[in-house]
Order: structure tokens, then C-alpha cells, then sequence
């Protein structure tokens, strides 16, 4: 063990919000200069300890040091900024400033009159070379990619003086370019002794980036032990408390030909401009289709069209036989296609209703007679997807914003299956769900599609794309790929970058 004291030492922290115990009894130690892992299945308490160890949420029992010394007093948000910051998916800086003002942004030194622009971008020039971050001061943030965006949010923390970060699923909206040089930032500022907490549900990172783990389950510490000495199979029991059950990289099995039988979603000559050309598609009942593709492929884009979200520029989407009227999510919706959106907090979600509330929205026609809901309806009805999903709620009553993100997900899956789509979009459908319950919302996608609809899965994420019977990958607004079910990740990867042959 290392002699070192500890950047972050947490013990005995118990946290309850109402009836659920969401820290029971946890510690978490991270060392200077370590990459610590903290990993645990939705709705474990990763994203509670981290409000307790930032200063957001006050614990209900336990201790916090930095460095040995106590945690700051709550509320004293200065202090807890030179010890901690977390750098969060949806970032926090300001889009149409420059990167010196988000840098500096409430302590411009004015000395009372006015800013010093000039002075303030020099200093902006010497904090981002002080670590290493290439980045022009003058740029607006908006025009910044997303792992500069990070490097210029991690710079601002460690300028309070923190010594901690914490990253929560940082690569979420990266490519693989992206991914590698944020970690190799990550491993430039660990050598100069900044400790990173790394949250993530991709578990092939952890093994990639950490040195450490640690693994909470249903509010509890399970374990804290180097990476390398625990194989993944064993990280994935101790998140789930049950045996690994082998390899969880399967892919769907090939299938016989649905040839000649009608498709139920299909596109003609469907294009957006400036995203994606014109594009043929046919998804036949019991298909899978996945849309492989990196940040600008397109493929997002493709997706929104085909639920109405944005409207094409040309071409059109045909369910089951009758055309959609373009632009228009209640017409895609009568229309029979079901969506998973990729951001459930500006797409999916009313986060001050209930789970029961959210899950029906889109069936309140269905839950009692002449236009009236039955609450006793609406619970069975959300009781029956509490279970099939596995939500992880106090129950129908509960809500949604008490639930933790990747609980949240799973509703709005529920949602978008509660009409029993003729073919249903989802784009991205497992971001931030842990892997035991990857597996069974996609086993439900697959289910879908079993029962005789069509389904297609919009993501850059092999796991997601393994369930497809059939995949085609974008690249810059085309297709450059087409492969049944048997790919090599390596052959899906290099087609998502640009780098695969046309099948
Ligand atoms: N504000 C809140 N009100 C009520 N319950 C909450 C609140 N925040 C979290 N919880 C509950 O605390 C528990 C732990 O949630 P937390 O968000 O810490 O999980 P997590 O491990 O971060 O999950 P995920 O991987 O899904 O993000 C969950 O049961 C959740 O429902």
C-alpha cells in the first residue's frame, strides 16, 4: 500500500433520501496521482458519493478528508472548489464565450473598474500551457470539440487548486480519436500527481485508464482492488452479486431471410442536408437493423429524421405501407414508430412526474375509458414495466427525478414501448446503463422485433450494434459498410472511422 496520504479518504457515509438508502456505511479512498475507478450497477450510489465528496449533498453520517485535512463546511462552495471539481457529460461551460472567459469566469479581477481583456487572456494562455492544453483562449466554447471542452473544465478545476477530478462517463459522447487524447491528458496530469475518479459503465475503460476500482452494490462497499488484479468476470460479479454467466459478447444469431415478405419501416431517397444523402433503406418484420457511426456520421441525425424529429429535405419514410408526414414526432408516432431518444433529460423525460406518469404518456388513450386515466390502470400498467426492465424504483409513485440515470433510461424505454411500436428507434438505448441491465434492454429491442415489428439501433457502441441481424455503417453522411451479423469489431470500428473498404 501506498504511504501517501490519500487525495480523497471517505468513510462510514451514509446518505438517505426519504425511505431509500442510497450510502450505506461506504468508504472510497484515491491516492495522489491514481486513475480510481468507481463502478456499480444503476441506482448502486456512485453519483450520491460524488455529491457527498463535492460538496452537494451533506451526508446523513460519516467523514470526507482531502489530503488528510477535513472536508470544507457545507455550503462553503469556494473551499470545496481548491479541493474538488467534477466534470460532468453535459458540460458546464459557457457556449458563447471565449475559453479565457469560461476560464475566469465570476473572478474576472476588475480591481473594481472594469477587465483587464488583455491581462485575462495572458493568464488564460498560462494556465491551459501550465497543463499542457492546446487550446486557443480566444475561441468561443461553442467551437471547441468535446474532449478540448473537458481539457478546458479540468483546467479551470485544477486553477482553484483541486487535486481530485472526478470524470463522469467522459467518453460518452467521444470518438475513439477523442477517447485516446483525453486519456493521454488524463495520464499527463496524473504524473504531475492530480487523481482522477473515473465513473463509467464501460468496463473495457476502467481496465484501459485505471489502476484501481472500486465496486458499490445496493448502497454498500463491495470491494476496492487493483485493476489488474481482478479480471472482468469478477468485476462484473461483484456488480451484480451473482456468478459472471461466461462471455456477454454475443452477437444475434443469423437468421433466416425475411426476403419477400414486406418491410415495415422504409425510407426512399431519404436525406437531411448537410447530415446524410439520400438513403434507402427496408427494416422486414422481425429485423433488427443497426446504424453504426461516429459523432458526425450522421446516423444521429438519420434517426431524428425518421421520427419526426427534424424534418428531410428530400425523400420520405414509409411504415407499413403509408407515408409519414415528414417533421412531425405525433404523426411518426400515430404513424407506429417508437422512439428511445439519446438525451433523456431534453427528449425523454418529465422529471417531476411520477414513473407510472412518464412511462404511460404516451398511452393515456389506453388507460380508461372516454378519455379518462384510471390511476389503478396506469400503475398496473407501470408496475408491469417496473419488472420487465428491471427498474430500480420505491415504486409507480415514485419520481422520476429521485431515480438515478441509468434508471431513468429504462423509462424511457418503458415509454416508447408502451404503444407497441410497428417499428421502434432507438438511438443509443444503452448510454449510461450498467451491463447486466445492457443485456436485457437489448434482449428487450430483440424481443420487439421477435414479436414480428421492426426495430433499428442508432449507436456508435459494438455492444449495442451486436444484438442487429444486420448492420450499416455512416460515415460523413453515406453508407460505406454493409455486414450481416458475424462482423469483427475491428472491421465495424475501422468503417465508423472512415477507414473500411465499401462491402
Ligand atoms: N434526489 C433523490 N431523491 C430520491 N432518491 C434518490 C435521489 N437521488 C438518488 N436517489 C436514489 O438513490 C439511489 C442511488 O442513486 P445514484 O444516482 O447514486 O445511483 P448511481 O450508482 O449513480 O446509478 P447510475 O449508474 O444509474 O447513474 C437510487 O436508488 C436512487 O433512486
Amino acid at each position: 500500500m501506498s504511504q501517501a496520504v490519500p487525495a480523497v479518504h471517505a468513510e462510514g457515509i451514509v446518505k438517505r433520501f426519504g425511505p431509500t438508502v442510497a450510502l450505506d456505511d461506504v468508504r472510497l479512498t484515491v491516492q495522489p496521482g491514481e486513475s480510481h475507478a468507481l463502478v456499480g450497477r444503476n441506482g448502486a450510489g456512485k453519483s450520491t458519493l460524488v455529491s457527498v465528496i463535492t460538496g452537494l449533498h451533506r451526508a446523513d453520517a460519516g467523514q470526507v478528508t482531502f489530503s488528510g485535512e477535513p472536508a470544507p463546511a457545507f455550503g462553503d462552495t469556494a473551499a470545496w472548489q481548491s479541493k474538488v471539481a467534477c466534470v460532468y457529460q453535459k458540460s458546464m461551460v459557457v457556449p458563447d464565450l471565449t475559453v479565457a472567459e469560461n476560464l475566469f469566469l465570476n473572478r474576472f479581477d476588475s480591481g473594481g473598474r472594469w477587465i483587464n481583456w488583455k491581462g485575462l487572456r495572458r493568464r488564460a494562455a498560462d494556465l491551459l500551457a501550465e497543463y499542457g492544453v492546446e487550446v486557443d483562449p480566444n475561441t468561443r466554447a461553442k467551437d471547441l470539440t468535446v474532449e478540448q471542452v473537458q481539457f478546458v473544465e479540468i483546467a479551470r478545476a485544477l486553477s482553484f487548486g483541486a487535486k481530485l477530478i472526478i470524470l463522469d462517463e467522459p467518453t460518452a459522447q467521444l470518438d475513439a480519436r477523442g477517447i485516446q487524447s483525453l486519456f493521454a491528458k488524463l495520464h499527463d496530469l496524473q504524473s504531475q500527481g492530480v487523481a482522477f475518479l473515473f465513473i463509467s459503465h464501460h468496463l473495457q475503460e476502467v481496465y484501459e485508464l485505471c489502476t484501481a476500482v472500486t465496486v458499490y452494490r445496493d448502497a454498500r462497499h463491495v470491494l476496492t482492488a487493483p485493476v489488474a488484479e481482478l479480471n472482468k468476470a469478477d468485476l462484473v460479479s461483484a456488480m451484480t452479486g451473482e456468478k459472471a454467466a461466461g462471455a456477454s459478447a454475443w452477437h444475434a444469431a443469423p437468421r433466416p431471410a425475411s426476403e419477400g415478405t414486406e418491410p415495415v419501416l422504409r425510407t426512399e431517397a431519404l436525406a437531411l442536408e448537410g447530415e446524410f444523402d439520400p438513403l434507402d433503406i427496408e427494416v422486414r418484420p422481425g429485423e433488427v437493423l443497426g446504424i453504426a457511426g461516429a459523432a458526425a456520421s450522421g446516423n444521429t441525425a438519420l434517426g431524428e429524421t425518421l421520427v419526426g424529429m427534424r424534418k428531410a429535405t428530400a425523400g420520405r419514410v414509409v411504415v407499413r405501407g403509408v407515408t409519414v408526414k415528414p417533421g412531425s414526432v405525433p404523426h411518426s408516432l400515430d404513424a407506429g414508430i417508437g422512439y428511445i431518444p439519446e438525451d433523456r433529460h431534453r427528449q425523454g423525460l418529465v422529471l417531476e412526474r411520477s414513473v407510472a406518469e412518464n412511462a404511460t404518456l404516451t398511452v393515456a388513450d389506453q388507460l380508461g375509458p372516454w378519455g379518462t386515466v384510471l390511476p389503478s390502470r396506469t400503475r398496473e400498467f407501470a408496475q408491469a414495466m417496473i419488472s420487465s426492465l428491471d427498474i430500480k424504483t420505491t415504486g409507480p409513485e415514485q419520481k422520476v427525478s429521485g431515480l438515478s440515470g441509468g434508471n431513468q433510461q429504462k423509462v424511457v424505454v418503458a415509454r416508447a414501448l408502451a404503444r407497441k411500436p410497428s417499428a421502434l428507434v432507438a438511438v443509443r438505448p444503452t448510454a449510461g446503463v450498467d451491463v447486466k441491465s445492457k443485456d436485457s434492454l437489448l434482449g428487450v429491442v430483440r424481443r420487439v422485433a421477435d414479436e414480428g415489428s421492426a426495430a433499428v439501433i442508432i449507436s456508435d457502441e459494438l455492444d449495442d450494434l451486436r444484438v442487429c441481424d444486420r448492420v450499416i455503417a455512416l460515415f460523413h453522411g453515406r453508407v460505406v459498410a454493409e455486414y450481416d451479423s458475424g462482423w469483427t469489431d475491428g472491421e465495424l470500428v475501422a468503417a465508423m472511422e472512415g477507414v473500411g473498404e465499401r462491402a
